[in-house]
């Protein structure tokens, strides 16, 4: 049987991602519209209730007003975009954070794909603060590099006009209010906001998310081998994760710490950095922000919820 899906926003970023990752599906068919009615509410509410599942690459209020046109009970959802991903009825699409999550969205009709930076952090202090090697109210800060490509259209337009001048390393979120944060915190099960410093870097694709911790001033310090245990011990027991744990070394210079290491990919890769003399850790996750970021995601989620295995790479 064949599942119809239809992408909102399939001209964007993560839209046409998606396509490129779908279109030579045979278990699926994809329902296109008019390019001229893309933004036709009446054209998109068709489609939107025709579909098995609709997968919405669009603005935060766009996304909002596509889930109020599906009457349909039985078009399930899958949105890209920030609007739904802490509300009540919408399961959270990250599917190896727990155990159980990756069969919640098999059975969900509301799905909200996570954004790029949480899963990085959540995918590190999650498994830390189950263990209880880290309090939950112990106070996090959070960087990184994302490529432009992160930011949509307009900042790839931005960043490919600028070229080789463009700003190669570029701080944002510096009022410490980004969107995402809402989200780290409650899935990442952090009892206050982190300190989150993200940045732009003059590439296109990729990201390296980083948690540096002070473990000095916890009454019972935990050991960088305790604090790699404790993260491969999550993830190596899920079936079908695209998560892989970096073996616990130091790494002094090398480019296998890459943003651009896994592009094309559906993979996420975890490192555990640590000097247990100086009680000192950093957790790093590198990954691509369109693909586990976003659209590889958005299809590993699709996958679930039509029971499919097929591969989510855009490289062979
Ligand atoms: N880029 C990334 O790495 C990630 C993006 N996301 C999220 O995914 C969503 C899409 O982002 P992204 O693909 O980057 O953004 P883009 O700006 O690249 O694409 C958004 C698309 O939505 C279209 N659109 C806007 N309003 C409407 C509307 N009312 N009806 C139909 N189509 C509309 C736009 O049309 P037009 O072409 O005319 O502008 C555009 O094609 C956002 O919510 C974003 O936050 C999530 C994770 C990562
Ligand atoms: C580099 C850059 O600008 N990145 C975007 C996040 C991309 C993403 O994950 O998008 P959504 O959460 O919007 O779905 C940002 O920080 O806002």
């Amino acid at each position: 049987m064949t599942a119809r899906v239809f992408i909102d926003g399939e001209a964007g970023t993560t839209g046409l991602q998606i396509r490129e990752r779908l279109a030579a599906r045979r278990d699926i068919e994809l329902l296109s519209i008019r390019e001229d009615l893309r933004k036709d509410a009446g054209a998109r509410a068709d489609l939107l209730n025709s579909a098995d599942v609709a997968i919405l690459c669009l603005p935060d209020a766009a996304a909002i007003e596509a889930v109020s046109l599906i009457e349909s009970d039985s078009t399930r959802v899958i949105d890209a975009s920030t609007a739904h991903r802490i509300m009540d009825g919408w399961e959270y699409g990250f599917a190896e954070m727990s155990k159980d999550q990756s069969a919640r969205i098999a059975a969900s009709k509301r799905v909200a794909n996570p954004g790029c930076w949480p899963q990085g952090v959540i995918a590190v202090m999650r498994p830390l603060i189950e263990a209880g090697l880290i309090p939950a109210d112990f106070p996090i800060t959070v960087n990184g590099v994302s490529g432009y490509s992160g930011g949509g259209k307009s900042m790839i337009e931005a960043y490919e006009a600028e070229g080789d001048n463009a700003n190669t390393y570029a701080p944002y979120g510096l009022g410490f209010g980004h969107k995402h944060l809402p989200e780290m915190q409650a899935y990442g099960r952090l009892a206050t906001t982190p300190l989150f410093v993200p940045a732009v870097g003059n590439f296109a694709q990729g990201m390296l998310t980083a948690v540096p911790l002070q473990l000095s001033v916890l009454p019972t310090v935990p050991t960088g081998a305790q604090l790699h245990a404790a993260i491969a011990d999550h993830f190596c027991g899920l079936t079908g994760s695209y998560v892989e744990v970096a073996p616990l070394q130091a790494i002094e210079r090398s480019d296998g710490l890459n943003p651009q290491a896994h592009n094309n990919t559906n993979a996420m890769r975890l490192h555990v950095f640590a000097n247990d003399e100086k009680a000192q850790a950093v957790l790093m996750a590198t990954y691509d922000n369109l693909g586990k970021g976003a659209s590889g995601a958005a299809v590993q989620n699709l996958n679930l919820m039509i029971g499919a295995e097929a591969d989510i790479s855009l490289v062979a």
